[in-house]
């Protein structure tokens, strides 16, 4: 709804409400006609304030009304007849203003914002474009290229950067609503006439065909398939080249395509999903809302190579004091001059301080004895961490969090080798760790509650989505990539090459496909992790392609056997100019190798198609998520799919593994997983899940339902 009141005599103030964003629901939208005929028919009143309540102006369109018919005014006209108004019409933005709060804001004669507010059209991140007159009127207001960048970007611009922008008339910091209504006061016996932004003509360019043909090359780039982006450039170049009316009429037309898309219901899904994961609970039925977090002050990383670095920089970047402590005296220096340029560049991106003052260093582990927390990102090796927590136990005051940056070993191993295993969780970070979004907080057997929120709340701190899994060999994560890596081997066994692999999971979306991803993390990771499962030599008489009684592919192995570890050798899957190069180039050697390996194993390559490809890399991968689903391991379809599109690239406008599988339609995708495994019943994943089956039988429910057919989790160790 919206509240209506007169203030300093002669100015309606209309205040959004609609908690926790003011988000433009039907009766939001309802609120703003009737207090704007109020204000409006009002005689004393000669100029208008709206506002947000709460500090917040407004958070766009209601995303949770999209899945519904729309009811209520309709945003176009409201924001016309705002626009319209004989009576000068102020937007005091606080907080944010996004999506169509913005276009609520530009259908208004002035906008006064706080300098610490938030404006922006995301529209793009929820596969749409600005669909209220925002792709007609921005580009009116601010000039084509400005509106390109925001509109395909979907970035936030705060207040200060909007006044250079134009997009504002003044910033303030003091109270936004105050400062508008003053400013109201002074403007109120002046004709809106010539404020009317969607009377502007759109500024000029000297040569709108080669700035557009830029953007959608860049835009096709980045968007791996998506729709939106391409669309959003369509929406601005239709205000640079027609009339407002007809350009109105274009954006309705390209919003009409994208609303009905599935990538639309994919983004939103997402949108939703990463707020849902901070919603964590534990199989022992702890939560997120009856658990406190233990506060985080002082922290010390262990271990300064390229993860220590990242998650030091990013616990500064939250305001945590920092410890970093490198054995290694060389390394230890190297570690200072990076995390001290790292912290450089990031306070200069976000204009302020760098906080060096909050990082300290130490080539021993003493001063973990005054710490609130201990993330370990040695190496990965099991040995060598078990001695890191026995150390951190003998010296670590009580009640200190101990936590480990493994990236798939077993948590609850650590935790035996300390007095306290309660206080011990996974945090696993992604590379690198002061830039990507995700966090796989993992716990135990004997994890306790305010260990694991502990954990989650540091690291919604540190700007991460974090994500709370039970522990097993790989998480989540991890654990569904093995299925997805072992199909693509057994691809190029049986006739496919590298190329061929990599082309169509880009295709799908993508930023790399296995191969090229493989040589970028380096193969020798997942040797040692072969090597560490026992998988390395085949029993003795059996073949070189199976081992424990399952199918397996060597290639990888053979690979590493000659040094061929991806782009740090300059060798892997493709070959590369020098050892660090990051072009990959097909490699002609080892299309040879192929052929000499089937030779070897009398194997005879067959055509293998597009399809092939995507099924058995992506439902294999899926599977897999069903059966961690099915252990408990994560809550709900939901952590998965985060965790899938923030920290293993799967396109977002594909809503992760799980969504998509929904999509796709389960039926299909056992119906295809029993066509593959009864061709290759020597590989179990490939074997579908007992949930899956489930699901299917129960008419294949929607994902937001599936919850509802999880049964109570037991501990996988
Ligand atoms: C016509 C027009 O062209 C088109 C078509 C549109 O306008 S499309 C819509 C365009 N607008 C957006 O893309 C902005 C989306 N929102 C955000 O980016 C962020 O929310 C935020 C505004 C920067 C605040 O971040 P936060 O970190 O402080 O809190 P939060 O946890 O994120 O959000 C707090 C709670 O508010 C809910 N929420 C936030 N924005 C919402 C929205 N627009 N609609 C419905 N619910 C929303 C959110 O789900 C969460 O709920 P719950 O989990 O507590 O139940």
């Amino acid at each position: 709804m919206a509240q209506y009141s007169r203030v300093s005599g002669t100015v309606g103030l209309i205040t959004l409400l609609n908690p926790p964003v003011n988000a433009l629901s039907a009766a939001v939208r309802q609120g703003i006609v009737d207090t704007m005929d109020k204000a409006l028919s009002d005689r004393k009143v000669k100029s208008v304030v709206i506002c947000g309540h709460n500090g917040k102006f407004c958070g766009g369109a209601d995303i949770r009304e999209f899945s519904s018919p729309l009811t209520g005014p309709p945003l176009i006209p409201l924001i016309q007849g705002v626009e319209s108004a004989a009576k000068p019409v102020v937007a005091a933005i606080e907080g944010v203003a996004l999506g169509g709060g913005l276009e609520l804001a530009l259908g208004c004669h002035y906008r006064i914002a706080h300098s610490k507010a938030r404006l922006g059209l995301p529209e793009v991140h929820l596969g749409l474009l600005p669909g209220a007159g925002g792709s007609q009127r921005l580009p009116r207001l601010i000039g084509v290229p400005a509106a390109l960048d925001l509109i395909t970007t979907g970035r936030h611009v705060t207040g200060a950067e909007a006044l250079q922008l134009g997009l504002v008339d003044k910033v303030t910091d003091r109270n936004t609503v105050d400062e508008a209504v003053k400013f109201a006061l002074s403007v109120a016996d002046q004709p809106p006439n010539s404020r009317r932004v969607s009377t502007f003509p759109c500024p000029r360019h000297p040569d709108l065909d080669a700035l557009f043909e830029g953007a959608m090359q860049r835009v096709r780039q980045r968007a791996r398939g998506a729709l939106a982006p391409v669309a959003c450039v369509q929406a601005v170049r239709a205000a640079a080249t027609l009339p407002y009316a007809q350009g109105m009429e274009r954006e309705r037309e390209l919003m009409a395509t994208l609303f009905t898309s599935g990538q639309a219901r994919a983004q939103q899904y997402h949108f939703f999903a990463q707020r849902a994961v901070g919603r964590w609970s534990m199989p022992s039925g702890a939560r997120w809302d009856t658990t406190k977090p233990g506060a985080v002050h002082k922290a010390m990383v262990i271990g300064l190579g390229t993860m220590g670095r990242g998650i030091s920089v990013a616990l500064v970047q939250a305001g945590v004091s920092v410890v970093a402590m490198e054995t290694n005296e060389k390394q230890l220096m190297e570690a200072k001059q990076a995390i001290s340029s790292m912290l450089e560049r990031g306070a200069k991106r976000r204009g302020v301080a760098p906080a060096l003052d909050k990082i300290g260093y130490s080539s021993n582990m003493e001063p973990a004895a005054d710490v609130d927390l201990v993330i370990e990102a040695v190496f990965e090796d099991m040995a060598l961490k078990k001695k890191v927590f026995q150390q951190l136990s003998a010296l670590c005051k009580p009640g200190t969090f101990l936590c480990s940056n493994t990236s798939g070993l077993d948590i609850d191993q650590l935790a035996s080798e300390t007095r306290h295993p309660e206080l011990v969780v996974g945090m696993h970070f992604f590379a690198p760790a002061h830039v990507m979004k995700l966090l796989e907080v993992v716990y135990g057997s004997r994890s306790s509650p305010q260990a694991v929120a502990t954990a989650m709340e540091l690291g919604k701190q540190m700007g991460k989505v974090s994500v709370a899994v039970g522990n097993c060999r790989g998480f989540v994560g991890n654990r569904m990539l093995k299925p997805y890596l072992e199909q693509a081997f057994f691809l190029l066994e049986e006739g496919t090459t590298p190329e061929f692999v990599d082309q169509v999971l880009e295709e799908f979306g993508f930023a790399m496909g296995v191969f090229r991803m493989s040589d970028l993390s380096g193969l020798d990771v997942g040797w040692r992790v072969r090597k560490a499962d026992g998988l390395l030599n085949a029993s003795e008489g059996h073949s070189a392609r199976i081992r424990q009684g399952c199918r397996y592919s060597p290639l990888g192995d053979l690979l590493c056997e000659q040094g061929r570890f991806g782009q740090k050798t300059g060798r892997g899957w493709y070959q590369y100019d020098k050892p660090g190069g990051r072009v990959a180039k097909p490699d002609p050697w080892l299309h040879g190798f192929l052929e000499k390996f089937r030779t070897q194993h009398g194997l005879v390559a067959r055509r293998i198609d597009h399809q092939e490809v995507l099924e058995r890399c992506l439902y294999a991968l899926m599977n897999e998520g069903f059966r961690i689903l099915e252990d408990g391991i994560a809550a709900g379809p939901e952590d998965i799919d985060v965790i899938y599109v923030l920290g293993y690239s799967w396109p977002p406008h594909r809503g992760g593994p799980m969504f998509y599988a929904g999509m796709v339609g389960l039926q299909k995708v056992l119906e295809r997983l029993e066509h593959y495994h009864q061709e290759h019943p020597d590989i179990p994943s490939l074997k579908p899940c007992n949930l899956l089956r489930n699901l299917v039988v129960n008419g294949s429910p929607p994902v937001h339902k599936w919850r509802e057919f999880l049964k109570k989790p037991q501990s996988q160790l």
